[in-house]
């Protein structure tokens, strides 16, 4: 096959905010090492954006406002995007991929609803679609699952993947700010998306789980298919329960091989959960993203790095760029969408999982065998027990081994009516610890 060596590469940006910026002063400043590595020089044919005045670090005769002209002009090879969003970022790639521009791509919120529809335009025209940046920033972790574990199987994925919110806990936790505060030094230092609430109520973590799931089981997910929790009814008082136990509170991205007596599924979900302060993710403090992965071969991996901020996040899109200018100069082709395996989502509530709960009891005779008996009654196996007593009543605390979800829900609502239960103090999973 010939080779287009030396054929220069061009690249149409889309979007310059917090990560299209450092794309470009990224390309600019390592222009000669890229060249080498990609066997041909990667230029700039134009930036597109909506407000081409607004004071930017970057050459002002790239700008252009007409996103639709640039990306399917002949001029261009490769579109990178980083404007966010559904649209116009999902007509822009279909049209790119659709005229054979190879894809590079930040966005997860796209990913995770229309990858199917965008790998299908990048298989009818033979182009690539990368977008390692859409996942845990600049840690490489999807093309790992996409290429270096594609021989393995793999059990699970489970991650912090959200630096905001992880952020948000671990300042919490650490110095005793407000979540108000911690959100706000979250967004000046640009890890927060536009609007927060993708962050806190879990949506950008679960657009992520999505990608994550539909990588490593070979089926499509989409982010509709992830349960999600974020971490607005995260408390005080769940910290302290924590605490009290030696454990923490992380927002978590767990992706997982279940099976049922009818064969096999996934569970895909995000929601807060207590982890032992001993286990590797417990230590993962600050805007840093850090992701388990299990496979029977491999076994255990985790991947730790930046996953948000503007540089970090350009150093995968870059990544990413130097692939496809590879495999456009070299006439090669990435991995297509591998879906084959159609596993299944699970429901929520048939999730296996464990809960810590704490309770505000009254201290007298047979309140713990009359709460006791309601997890026997949902089949509920306790694995620990803490009481103690106060001037007038107790404080509980149960750890339950594993059960489904469903019937610890059923449990903690019986539980909360009972008259001896004067309050439901703090109700959480429990992660990463033998069930
Ligand atoms: N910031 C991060 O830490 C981070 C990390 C990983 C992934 N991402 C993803 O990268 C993408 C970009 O994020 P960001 O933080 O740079 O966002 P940003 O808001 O700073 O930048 C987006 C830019 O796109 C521009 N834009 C909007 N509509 C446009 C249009 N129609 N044409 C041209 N430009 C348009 C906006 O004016 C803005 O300047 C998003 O998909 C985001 O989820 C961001
Ligand atoms: N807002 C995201 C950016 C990275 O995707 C975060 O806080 O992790
Ligand atoms: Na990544």
């Amino acid at each position: 096959m010939a080779s287009h060596e030396g054929k220069p590469i061009r690249v149409a940006l889309l979007g310059c905010g917090t990560v299209g910026t450092e794309v470009v002063r990224l390309l600019i400043d390592q222009a000669a090492d890229l060249t080498a590595r990609v066997g041909a020089p990667v230029e700039l044919a134009g930036i597109a954006v909506r407000k081409p005045n607004k004071h930017r670090e970057v050459p002002a005769e790239l700008l252009t406002t007409d996103a639709e002209a640039l990306v399917t002009t002949d001029d261009v090879d490769v579109v990178v995007e980083v404007i966010g969003g559904i649209e116009p970022a999902r007509a822009l790639l279909l049209s790119a991929l659709r005229a054979g521009k190879s894809v590079v791509t930040a966005n997860k919120a796209l990913l995770a609803e229309h990858s199917a529809e965008l790998f299908e335009a990048a298989d009818g025209s033979g182009a690539d679609l990368y977008f390692e940046a859409a996942v845990a920033g600049a840690i490489p972790l999807l093309r790992p699952l996409r290429e270096s574990l594609a021989g393995d199987r793999i059990t699970r994925v489970m991650g912090i993947v959200n630096g905001t919110t992880n952020f948000i806990l671990s300042g919490m936790d650490s110095t005793g700010a407000s979540y108000a505060e911690t959100l706000e030094e979250a967004t000046r230092l640009g890890y927060a998306e536009a609007d927060p609430t993708a962050d806190v109520d879990g949506f950008d973590a679960a657009s992520k789980a999505a990608i994550l799931a539909s990588l490593a089981f070979h089926s499509r997910v989409t982010a509709a298919d992830v349960h999600r929790e974020g971490i607005a009814s995260v408390s005080a008082a769940d910290i302290a329960a924590a605490k009290a136990l030696g454990r923490t509170v992380k927002l978590l991205a767990i992706c997982e091989r279940v099976t049922h007596d009818d064969g096999e599924g996934i569970s895909v979900r995000v929601h807060p959960a207590m982890i032992p302060t001993s286990h590797p993710l417990a230590s993962v403090h600050g805007a840093f993203n850090a992701v388990f992965v299990e496979a029977d071969a491999a076994g255990e991996m985790m991947f730790y790095g930046q996953g948000a901020g503007g540089a970090p996040t350009a150093s995968a899109v870059l990544g990413d760029l130097v692939a496809v200018a590879r495999n456009r100069t070299h006439r090669g082709r990435g991995p297509r969408e591998s879906a084959y395996a159609g596993l299944p989502v699970r429901p929520m509530g048939q999730t296996p999982t464990r809960y810590h709960i704490s309770l505000d009891v009254a201290d007298r005779a047979g309140v713990l065998s009359q709460v006791a008996a309601v997890f026997a009654e949902h089949d509920v196996s306790i694995a620990a027990v803490r009481q103690e007593g106060r001037v007038d009543d107790a404080s509980l605390v149960i750890v339950t081994h594993a059960a489904t979800d469903a019937a610890l829900r059923s449990t903690v609502d019986k539980i909360g009516g009972l008259p001896v239960v004067r309050e439901v103090v703090s109700v959480m999973r429990v992660e990463g610890e033998e069930s």
